[in-house]
């Protein structure tokens, strides 16, 4: 079967169904919809992904040495001097997520006229512009999410919409009632020091909340990057709540475990690693097999306080396991803090072979996939949990803000994998502020990388999740199918050119 598009430039005709992701250009959103692009190469469709310069560069590597149809479509965005999140200060960030809209009128102009036609819109959620594209192009649109399919049944009651929409816009802390289970979670927003915004910026984050609920309405479809055997009945019931189909197709990140895969590749998966890959394996390759604490608080978190960085250090010294430390140039006092930067230095020395500091971007998945590697400690961001779970790790939980303090309860109560760190909340005259002394944080490393037994029956369980997680992917599997089925309904989606009068033909 063929499927036929006029527009005002040229007549084409294709067979391949034509995802176009446009992913929020942010780390822990635009990984994971990178991965899914591969993931849906690798069944026979055409990828295209949109990205700004910058993270085109960042890409490609990991793109161009895949060998599969995926194709970044460059555009430029300009806010404040750059196009790259990690530069725009953090008051200017919402502002910088509603400036992506932008880049509807170049992206239309540029799929009208670069063939094959597109088939199916994949947007995150971040951006209802998309909505007007795809209904303008004629094509139907999927939501990706980076979120589990807990997560998104939880979203379907309004009170904790409104809750989740209060928390950007306020960061006040909120609760949450679980559907259908009387339990009361308390879900704080964030230390002081992180999404504190001033008032002009409050309003934006209003408008983004409001964009974003609007932008989940009107979908074909959500694609989740979660898998059926992880989350059995959630899967199918946030479908149903909300009378959309659901796609589970993770873990997308075992897309690396694939033949296609580069080491070099993998190294810089989402960004340029700030060690040299190379040494960082030679060091893991120096330990016991599953005897290294990976540390890790994804690529957007602060802990907000100079003294929480050190407590953390002194927590993990006191634990006596090695480990791999990532910390942000912002939390390493990078900037200005001369009293971290001096911790970290003796820190460092102190424990020369025994802990390794990371200041800036990790290579993640590459040393996950080290057999040295022995749990995680993390801050629960959707894509760390995941790959814990694709590789089969315990963790440390240590939530941060948002749907992170669900996907802790995930880890901890329904997987079986996970330990909570403990965060206690201190009042203070601006509000609470999330502390974690070090005996909390040398606690809950002893506890799952300790040979007791329940450390072993947290791994054990890992470890079975783990192989259903490669069996969800595997031939025959449940994101296999996800993945396959979407090629084909896609594939035989006709794009209807609503400027022109479409001329369709089978
Ligand atoms: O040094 C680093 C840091 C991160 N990563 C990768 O970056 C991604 C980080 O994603 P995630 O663990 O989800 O954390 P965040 O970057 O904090 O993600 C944001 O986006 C996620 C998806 O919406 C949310 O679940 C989180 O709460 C939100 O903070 C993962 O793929 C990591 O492997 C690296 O490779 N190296």
């Amino acid at each position: 079967m063929a499927c036929w598009r006029a527009n005002s430039d040229d007549v084409v005709a294709t067979t391949t169904a034509h995802f176009v992701f446009v992913p929020l250009m942010h780390h822990g959103h635009l990984i994971p919809a990178v991965d899914a692009a591969l993931q849906l190469a690798a069944h026979g469709a055409l990828a295209s992904v949109v990205v700004t310069p910058t993270y085109a560069a960042r890409l490609r590597p990991a793109v161009e040495s895949s060998g599969l149809p995926v194709r970044l479509v460059e555009l430029p965005l300009d806010l404040a001097g750059t196009d790259d999140v990690d530069r725009i200060p953090l008051d200017q960030e919402a502002a910088y997520l509603l400036a992506t809209s932008r880049l509807r009128g170049p992206l239309e102009r540029h799929l009208r006229v670069h063939a094959p036609p597109v088939t199916c819109v994949v947007s995150d959620i971040c951006h209802p512009w998309t909505t007007g594209l795809a209904s303008s192009l004629g094509v139907p649109r999927l939501s990706f999410l980076g979120m589990s399919a807990y997560c998104l049944l939880c979203l379907q009651t309004e009170h904790h919409a409104a809750a989740m929409h209060s928390a950007y816009a306020a960061a006040d802390p909120y609760w949450h009632l679980m559907p259908e289970e009387p339990v009361e979670v308390k879900l704080p927003t964030a230390p002081p020091g992180f999404m504190r915004l001033p008032a002009s910026e409050k309003l934006a984050y209003e408008k983004l909340a409001y964009a974003v609920e609007r932008a989940c309405v009107d979908v074909d479809g959500v694609l989740l990057n979660t898998f059926l055997e992880l989350e059995p009945g959630t899967v199918v019931d946030s479908g149903e709540v909300r009378s959309v189909n659901v796609w589970a197709v993770g873990p997308v990140s075992l897309f690396h475990q694939h033949e296609h895969q580069h080491v070099a590749a993998l190294a810089a998966r989402g960004n340029a690693p700030a060690v040299d890959a190379d040494e960082c394996l030679q060091w893991l390759d120096g330990k016991e097999p599953s005897s290294v604490l990976y540390v890790s608080f994804g690529s957007s978190v602060l802990h907000g306080r100079p003294e929480q960085v050190m407590e953390t250090g002194l927590g993990l010294e006191a634990s006596g396991h090695p480990f791999i430390w990532v910390v942000s140039p912002e939390n390493a006092g990078q900037d200005q803090d001369e009293e971290v930067r001096g911790f970290l230095e003796d820190l460092e020395g102190r424990l020369s072979g025994r802990g390794l500091l990371i200041k800036g971007w990790a290579p993640q998945q590459l040393i996950l996939s080290h057999a040295s590697v022995g749990g995680i400690m993390t801050h629960c961001g959707w894509n760390s949990t995941m790959e814990a779970v694709a590789v089969g790790l315990p963790v440390v939980t240590w939530p941060h803000m948002a749907h992170q303090f669900l996907n802790e309860m995930l880890s901890v109560q329904s997987m079986g994998t996970g330990v909570s760190v403990g965060v206690e909340w201190l009042k203070e005259e601006d509000g609470e502020v999330a502390v974690v002394e070090r005996g909390a944080v040398e606690k809950a490393v002893r506890s799952i990388m300790g040979g007791g037994d329940e450390a072993v029956e947290r791994r054990t369980r890992a470890a079975a999740l783990a192989t259903k997680a490669r069996e969800a992917v595997r031939e025959g599997g449940s994101a296999f199918i996800n993945l396959r089925r979407l090629v084909r309904r896609y594939q035989a989606v006709m794009p209807q050119d609503t400027s022109t009068s479409p001329q369709i033909r089978y």
